[in-house]
């Protein structure tokens, strides 16, 4: 390729600082920098150390100060506020910094598309203002964007937001009809809901398109209702992190990572090994993966219940417990019931944090006990593993629905957890035939899950077109 284009193939993208948020966005840059662009990366204060810039010597990062201090609850509440907070404080930083970017050299000939996080609603009109194009990254799934699209469209009618009506019986295609509160979790304050999905369905209507990290094998309806709806471009590019292109970004890196990245490299790969090596010990198909993802935050009563419930099941089973897994408690050690790592010895393993992908794809795993964040989800379809569902809030719940009631490969279990419920749910997924027929359902999404990314394959042609339009801006780049 001609060094002029290479050099002129350039995209700004801006994460939301939370892990579900970077991961996806992070995948995209490598498969847009196996496509020949270079990446420039903005990424708030907030959960710096979750980005790792310096394990990605060939991105710049610009960082935005954000101003806000960690949550110390995750209730859905809490998240909306940490939300807000990270919109109204980046805001100007985030102007100036990118004001900054555009003046310099290179880039004043050749004004680059933003691809936003679908949570950055109030950045959306300042790159507007600056005359940046902009696209918008949906990490969750298109069934979620279509229930934001929904939710406001009743709000206007005036038919939202009385409490009592978030009962309503909702249809959204594809899904049994659904009370609103089944697809989204109402939260203490309706209101700030009901505002906040406005904004974030808003942000996608006001860019030139969306790229979404989901497929057509798993979402096809909901894609085509997306199209009809939005009435712009969808880029259904998913599952990312399964694109093969995804492992270029370590082989084209052209500097190598500090003597400081390293020694943090080597830290994470050791504990990586044990689980890995943990997990080899045991025979295919027979641990159960627990893990709620990076910001849930559960009643301690029901962590007791869950604790004894995995310990009565007798199923082996690899749990992440993070500080902060349990509402006020900081120290994992603290948060497990006394007497339960006896009664789990040699059954059971804690780990604070997991390479979740590699254990998934692990020959040992049967199972996994997830909240049905979006990423979760996708990570546990894409390598063919049945799950027990416990969603929290948000998007969760609509995503516990597709896995139990659409795809049917898991099965459903609320929250407040009860022992004996969570040891028969956990055997039923692990033991018996019914479970193994949720295994063979996942194993064939599996199937056409990966056969999207193969060449020709929906997703591969959907990042296709994506480049195209990204190139199409600039037509004087693309030749
Ligand atoms: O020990 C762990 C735990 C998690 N992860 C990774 O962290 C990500 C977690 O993402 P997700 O499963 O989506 O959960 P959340 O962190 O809860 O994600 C937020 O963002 C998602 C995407 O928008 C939403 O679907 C969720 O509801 C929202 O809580 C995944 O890639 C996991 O592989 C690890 O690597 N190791």
């Amino acid at each position: 390729m001609a060094e002029k284009t290479m050099k002129n193939r350039r995209v700004l993208l801006f994460p939301f600082p939370f892990q579900g948020h970077i991961n996806p966005m992070l995948e995209l840059a490598a498969v847009l920098r196996s496509r020949s662009f270079s990446v420039t990366i903005f990424h708030t204060e907030y959960n710096y150390e979750a980005i790792h810039p310096s394990k990605y010597p060939s991105y710049r990062f610009i960082t935005i100060p954000d101003r806000v201090s960690k949550l110390t609850s995750s209730s859905q509440d809490h998240v909306l506020s940490l939300i807000c907070a990270l919109n109204d404080n980046c805001t100007t930083p985030f102007r100036e910094s990118l004001a900054q970017v555009l003046s310099e050299g290179d880039w004043k000939s050749s004004v680059p598309c933003l691809v936003l996080d679908m949570h950055w609603y109030k950045i959306n009109p300042i790159a507007k203002l600056l005359g940046v194009p902009t696209l918008v990254l949906r990490t969750g799934s298109a069934a979620s964007l279509n229930g934001f699209i929904t939710l406001p469209a009743l709000y206007r009618k005036g038919i939202l937001p009385s409490k009592a009506e978030w009962e309503l019986e909702l249809a959204v295609e594809e899904l049994p009809p659904m009370r609103v509160r089944d697809m989204i979790a109402v939260g203490n304050d309706p209101e700030q809901l009901l505002n906040f999905v406005v904004l974030d369905a808003e942000n996608a209507r006001t860019s030139l398109g969306i790229i979404i990290n989901t497929s057509q094998a798993m979402e096809g309806a909901e894609l085509d209702k997306l199209q009809r709806d939005l009435a712009l471009p969808a880029f259904a590019v998913g599952p990312l992190h399964k694109h093969d292109m995804i492992n270029l970004e370590a082989a084209t890196t052209n500097t190598s990572p500090s003597s400081c990245t390293l020694k943090l490299l080597d830290r994470e790969r050791d504990q990586d090994r044990l689980c890995m090596e943990w997990l080899d010990s045991h025979p295919p198909k027979s641990v159960l993966y627990v893990s709620f993802g990076s910001l849930a935050s559960m009643d301690p009563k029901d962590f007791t219940e869950m604790a004894w419930g995995l310990a009565d099941s007798s199923q082996p089973f690899l749990w992440v417990v993070r500080s902060g897994s349990v509402e006020s408690v900081l120290r994992v050690e603290l948060a497990l019931p006394d007497g339960f790592r006896n009664a789990t010895h040699g059954i059971g393993k804690i780990v604070e944090w997991a390479p979740q992908r590699d254990i998934l794809a692990h020959r040992a795993i049967g199972g996994f006990w997830t909240h049905c964040g979006w990423n979760s989800t996708v990570e546990s379809i894409a390598e063919g593993i049945p799950m027990i569902c416990t969603p929290f809030f948000s998007d969760q719940m609509g995503n516990t629905r597709y896995v139990s009631d659409v795809w049917k490969v898991g099965l459903e279990l609320r929250t407040p957890l009860e022992r004996g419920k969570v040891e028969r749910s956990v055997r039923r997924l692990m033991t018996t035939e019914d479970g193994e027929e949720m295994r063979a359902r996942a194993r064939d999404l599996q199937g056409m899950l990966s056969e999207c990314i193969q060449k020709e394959g929906c997703s591969y042609k959907a990042v296709d077109d994506l480049v195209g339009l990204l190139l199409s801006l600039s037509p004087s780049l693309s030749e």
